[in-house]
């Protein structure tokens, strides 16, 4: 071979070396390339892993404290559920105790009503053993007014001042104030009156009674006190007695007072009281089965004429008779309302009419309302359907006309004053009366007759007077020294009623299923 042909060759070896070395820098260059970004890629992955790693380990976390609450849970669930097998358990168990307390419930309430029938029959034996007939004596306090109006000499000032002194007024109160008594300080049974004169001869004479009765009060006793024994005798009503509770006293002793009373709670009379009680017990009795009915009627006695209180119209012009019913032993009236009561509000705004009605007489005709008798009779109807057993009583609530003598209501010369104490009187005498023949009667005199007919008063009054009754009389007293003699007759008068035992009060009850 040629140089040239060599030379030839060498230079396309040498181009071909040459080319070879371009082509393997541009491979060096695109491999170096591919390096930088396999490079960044693994940067890129690096980071996702070290992500990863981070989010794993946040994960695990969070499945750890899942899995301590799965398992806390899985404890509570479990909990609940022995819990729920106990309250199973003890559902059985209350199911069982809760039959078991309704039998005992109904055991009970039978026990219940036979110990309120047992009750009943208690209570009215330990009242039928007070006796038939009490009598309260109450003496009022003396007021502002007795001592102001007295015209004694001890009413004139000390000094020349026209006020009076403390001394002045206590002065006042001791020479207005009568002599009397109250010895028995345990019982309050007894009152004493005492009074000094001197006689013709110029001596002093000294005089003194003593009264017993069933309960004496003295001027600072409150309506509370005097009502606690009045209680036992409306609660005797609801359990099918007659009752009759009245009040005796001359004019101003306090017998309006007593009844009535005032318009506080504190000064409510017995006849509020009394209603209040009334439905106090009849609404307590309901659980033992009873329901009872009860109704009122209001009148007035002026002059032998009966006048309805809770008649319509100002005057009640009316004629009314009394009629007694043999077979039920009930009291009517003709023509006379008799209301329904429902509620002790209800009675309350009766009363305040019949209140309201007398105060109009009263204006009318000279101080009528203590010249006339005033009848508040609340009837009582009660059935038990439980037992059968059916009752009828009423509650009876007199205030009485003022008792005083002739000569002291200055009546001599007024005709129609004198008709008015006359009958006042004749009424007054005709109770006695009808009561001292009831407590022969009750001696053994059987075949006595009472004298009922009398007077309206006694008449209107026989059922609450008879033996199947139990009477109260709250014999009022004014305190006053003036007053003497007339509280003497007051007192003998109710002595005379003290001494009286009346039969044997009976219930009006029928029994028609036995218990
Ligand atoms: N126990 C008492 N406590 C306070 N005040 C009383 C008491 N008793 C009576 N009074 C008052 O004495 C006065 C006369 O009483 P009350 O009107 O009750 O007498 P009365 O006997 O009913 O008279 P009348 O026959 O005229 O109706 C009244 O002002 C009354 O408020």
């Amino acid at each position: 071979m040629s140089s040239r042909q060599l030379k030839r060759k060498h230079a396309n070896e040498v181009m071909d070396l040459e080319m070879d070395i371009k082509r393997k820098e541009r491979e060096l260059r695109e491999a170096k390339e591919d390096s930088r970004m396999y490079q960044s890629d693994l940067e890129r992955e690096r980071e996702t892993v070290t992500m990863l790693k981070s989010t794993i380990s946040q994960q695990s976390t969070t499945q750890l404290t899942l899995s301590t609450q799965v398992t806390a849970l899985q404890a509570q669930i479990g909990a609940l559920q022995s819990a729920l097998n106990q309250s199973s358990n003890n559902g059985t168990q209350l199911t069982v105790e809760l039959e078991w307390a309704r039998r005992r419930i109904a055991e009970l309430e039978d026990e219940t009503r036979k110990a309120e029938t047992q009750r009943r029959k208690l209570h009215n034996i330990i009242q039928e053993l007070k006796g038939n007939i009490r009598v309260f004596c109450r003496v009022r306090p003396i007021l502002f007014s007795d001592v102001s109006s007295n015209g004694s000499a001890a009413s004139t000032p000390s000094s020349n001042s026209p006020t009076p002194t403390p001394e002045d007024e206590a002065r006042r109160i001791r020479a207005s104030k009568a002599d009397i008594n109250f010895p028995d300080k345990l019982d309050h049974k007894e009152i004493v009156l005492r009074s000094s004169s001197e006689s013709a001869t110029g001596q002093e004479r000294k005089d003194e009674w003593a009264f017993t009765f069933d309960r004496v009060f003295e001027p600072h006793s409150t309506q509370a006190e005097v009502f606690e024994d009045i209680s036992q005798l409306a609660q005797s009503c609801t359990d099918g007695y007659n009752v009759c509770v009245f009040a005796y006293g001359q004019t101003g002793s306090g017998k309006s007072f007593t009844m009535e009373g005032g318009s506080t709670d504190m000064t409510a009379g017995m006849i509020p009281r009394a209603v209040e009680q009334v439905f106090a017990v009849t609404d307590e009795l309901k659980t033992k089965g009873w329901v009872y009915k009860m109704e009122g009627q209001f009148l007035e006695i002026y002059n032998e004429t009966i006048n309805d209180l809770l008649g319509k119209g100002e005057f009640d012009k009316k004629k009314h008779e009394i009629k007694h019913d043999v077979k039920t032993g009930r009291t009517t009236v003709t023509e006379a309302n008799v209301v329904p009561l429902t509620s002790p509000g209800q009675v309350r705004s009766l009363l305040a009419l019949a209140q309201s009605r007398r105060t109009v007489a009263a204006t009318l005709m000279n101080e009528r309302s203590s010249r006339s008798h005033s009848v508040f009779t609340l009837r009582i109807m009660g059935e038990n359907a439980l037992t059968g057993e059916s009752c009828e009583g009423s509650l009876n609530l007199v205030d009485l006309a003022g008792s005083e003598r002739l000569e002291k209501s200055g009546a001599a010369n007024d005709k129609d004053r004198l008709r008015e104490t006359q009958n006042i009187n004749r009424s007054l005498s005709a109770l006695g009366d009808v009561i001292a023949a009831l407590g022969e009667k009750g001696e053994g005199k059987s075949d006595k007759h009472i004298p009922y007919r009398n007077s309206k008063l006694t008449y209107l009054l026989q059922n609450s007077l008879s033996g199947n009754s139990k009477t109260l009389m709250v014999l009022n007293l004014s305190p006053l020294a003036t007053h003497l003699n007339e509280s003497l007759c007051s007192l003998r008068f109710a002595t005379k009623v003290n001494n009286t035992t009346i039969g044997t009060a009976k219930k009006q009850s029928k029994t028609t299923t036995s218990s």
